[in-house]
């Protein structure tokens, strides 16, 4: 099957204002900042992929190149099998974009006359914009308020009216960026459900979602890319991040009786990652990280229970999302790399 999106190398430079210093030193040199750097991803029709990273990490660049809002400095990448630089018309037929940008709107307009105004931009026949708009009006839950000027919206209702727009031209991939970000907890919960079981589960849709949001990321995405100052440093299921970046399993040990030495006992035997110990006054607490279960686990506890400890409590728990983002992206971030060429 082809991918619906295809990248192989795919870099985006930024021309960079010189420094003064620069100026005086390097008069003929151009500075540039990499934004994307090298992405090479193959999503499948229908899949839900997601883009996590910090601000600045490059996700957005790397949306609206694939958009064809901008044009890449190296690489290449296909959508719906047409090159973003050569058939970019026949790309932006078949793509929708959601993001959290509301000034694109014309906030004296309702939010009807909003949908209705870009159907007609996107070539939707003027006799199916208006029932087009209605029917996403209710999908997104705008019923109360599509009669009602865009400027009197709440941010959350600007974000759903967002995504109403993104569906207007029956796109086969929506990219969507932060498309919670404003949204209460109830909302966000709701609109989760609208993109897996509308987006995804009735329409479709291959979706490319850029989010900060790991509840989001973890209860939709099929596969996610962790990216890093423009850089995919791991790409694949939770699953296959958690086999891949070996992080392991976490064993939370609630024990009487812990004598001193037990942690550092602990430490040395083979597929311990990590030990970390507390102690309180009626019960002490061991976090530990395997390699993984089986053979290492009955190791643990045997050494636990001959030591004369006594466990009252043992859980096992897998490597959360949040916890890969936070040991795979925050180490100290580079500073802005400015290569001078
Ligand atoms: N038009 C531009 N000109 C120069 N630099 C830009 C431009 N657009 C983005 N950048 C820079 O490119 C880098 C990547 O920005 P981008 O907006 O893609 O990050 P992001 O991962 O989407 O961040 P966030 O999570 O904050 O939205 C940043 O350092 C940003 O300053």
């Amino acid at each position: 099957m082809q991918p619906a999106i295809e990248t192989h190398g795919l870099t985006k430079r930024f021309r960079k204002l010189h420094r003064y210093r620069d100026l005086v030193l390097y008069p003929w040199r151009k500075a540039s900042h990499l934004a994307v750097d090298q992405v090479s991803l193959a999503i499948m029709p229908g899949e839900l992929f997601g883009l996590l990273g910090q601000n600045g990490a490059g996700k957005t660049t790397l949306i609206r190149m694939l958009c064809t809002a901008l044009l890449p400095s190296e690489g290449s990448a296909a959508v719906c099998g047409y090159d973003i630089v050569r058939q970019a018309r026949h790309v932006r037929e078949r793509i929708g974009l959601v993001n959290s940008e509301e000034r694109s709107f014309y906030w004296r307009l309702t939010g009807r006359q909003n949908l209705e105004f870009f159907a007609a931009l996107y070539h939707v026949p003027h006799a199916e914009a208006a029932a087009r708009a209605n029917a996403l009006i209710k999908q997104v839950g705008l019923e109360e308020a599509a009669d009602r000027p865009f400027r009197t919206y709440s941010s959350g209702m600007r974000q759903k009216l967002g995504i109403a727009r993104g569906l207007l031209n029956h796109p086969q991939v929506l990219f969507m960026d932060e498309p919670t970000r404003s949204l209460d907890p109830i909302s966000a919960q709701a609109m989760r459900r609208f993109i897996a079981d509308y987006i995804i589960g009735e329409l479709g849709c291959t979706v490319i979602l850029a989010t900060h949001s790991m509840v989001e990321a973890e209860e939709l995405c099929s596969r996610i890319a962790l990216v890093k100052s423009g850089r995919v440093v791991a790409q694949g299921s939770l699953a296959q991040l958690r086999q891949s970046l070996n992080y392991g399993v976490r064993c939370v040990i609630r024990l009487r009786h812990m004598p001193p030495d037990l942690p550092d006992t602990l430490r040395r035997l083979p597929d311990v990652l990590d030990v970390a110990a507390e102690r309180a006054e009626t019960e002490q607490r061991l976090a530990v990280t395997l390699r993984e279960e089986g053979p290492a686990l009955a190791a643990l506890l045997r050494e636990i229970v001959e030591s004369g400890a006594e466990v009252y409590h043992f859980e096992t728990h897998e490597i959360s999302l949040e916890e890969i983002y936070l040991r795979t992206l925050s180490v100290p971030a580079q500073s802005a790399e400015v290569a001078l060429c």
